[in-house]
């Protein structure tokens, strides 16, 4: 296990009273550091396991998961999390909702208040330090998450849907901020969508999914240049990753169309 985040033959079940459910299948990955790993696949493939076993918060149930060549088993520290829904404390304000982090982890969160109003600055919410979430578009609740996953400068940072709920030329913002912070600071990002552009657009490679059970199909390099400015989309080069992943989604049944 040489990679810095690696599964191997890793295998999910979930036990319910009903059958059991078989979520992960046989999967490995290799993801190298400060790699932008990208995974698309329809509803139910297995996602969201994925990304809750890469974080600590749910047990595999055989083969290897590890990070930096150490199991995971528990959340590491060096990790960040950003969740579909933002999760905000609506009873704190925006700064206090990002310092949650250096909390969650056991540090003095005075240390970190400094580094905060940076990273809500680099996010343009230097003007919202003070408001509380229910004063906030979707798109800045999404971007207050984002910097709280920041805030201890986590090595590996991951993302499940995290735009999935913003219109799509929040999502475009959002997504440019992204690329800009990644390209500045060379996290390793494990990011689910269920767009096939937004992983195109983001992605170093982009992993396919398949589902009953959850599988890796695919693994699609994306050799377009960095930074990739939103007219990238325009270009025939993008066009192609695009069929091309809906052409693999085509050949498992799953768009019929
Ligand atoms: N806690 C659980 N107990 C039992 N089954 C579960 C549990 N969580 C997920 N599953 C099942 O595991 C499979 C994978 O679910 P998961 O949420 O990981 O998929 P997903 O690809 O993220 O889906 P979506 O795109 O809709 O969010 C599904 O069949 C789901 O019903």
């Amino acid at each position: 296990m040489a990679g810095f985040l690696q599964a191997k033959e890793l295998n999910k079940v979930y036990h319910s009273e009903r059958a059991p459910v078989h979520a992960l299948e046989n999967i490995d990955i290799d993801i190298t550091e400060g790699e932008f790993i990208c995974i698309v696949g329809p509803s139910g493939c297995g996602k969201s396991t994925l990304l809750r076993c890469m974080a600590g918060l749910e047990p595999i149930s055989s083969g290897r998961l590890a990070l930096q060549g150490k199991d995971i088993v528990t959340p590491p520290k060096n990790m960040g999390v950003v969740f579909q829904r933002d999760l905000l404390l609506e009873w704190r304000n925006v700064l206090d909702n990002v310092l949650v982090a250096a909390e969650f982890h056991g540090y003095d969160a005075r240390q970190y208040k400094e580094r905060a109003k940076e990273l809500l600055a680099l996010f343009r919410l230097s003007a919202f330090v003070d408001r509380y979430p229910r004063e906030l578009s979707g798109g800045m609740r999404q971007r207050v998450s984002i910097c709280r996953a920041l805030l201890t400068d986590p090595q590996l940072l991951l993302m499940d849907e995290p735009f999935g709920a913003l219109d799509p030329f929040t999502r475009d913002e959002l997504n440019a901020e992204l690329q800009r912070t990644w390209l500045a600071t060379k996290k390793t990002v494990v990011f689910i969508t269920h767009s096939i552009t937004e992983a195109v657009y983001l992605g170093d490679r982009v992993l396919i999914m398949s589902r009953n059970p959850g599988r890796v199909e695919k693994i699609i390099p994306i050799e377009l240049q960095r930074p990739r400015g939103a007219a990238v989309q325009d270009t025939a080069r993008f066009a192609e990753y695009v069929v091309d992943i809906r052409e693999t989604f085509r050949e498992l049944g799953i768009y019929k169309g």
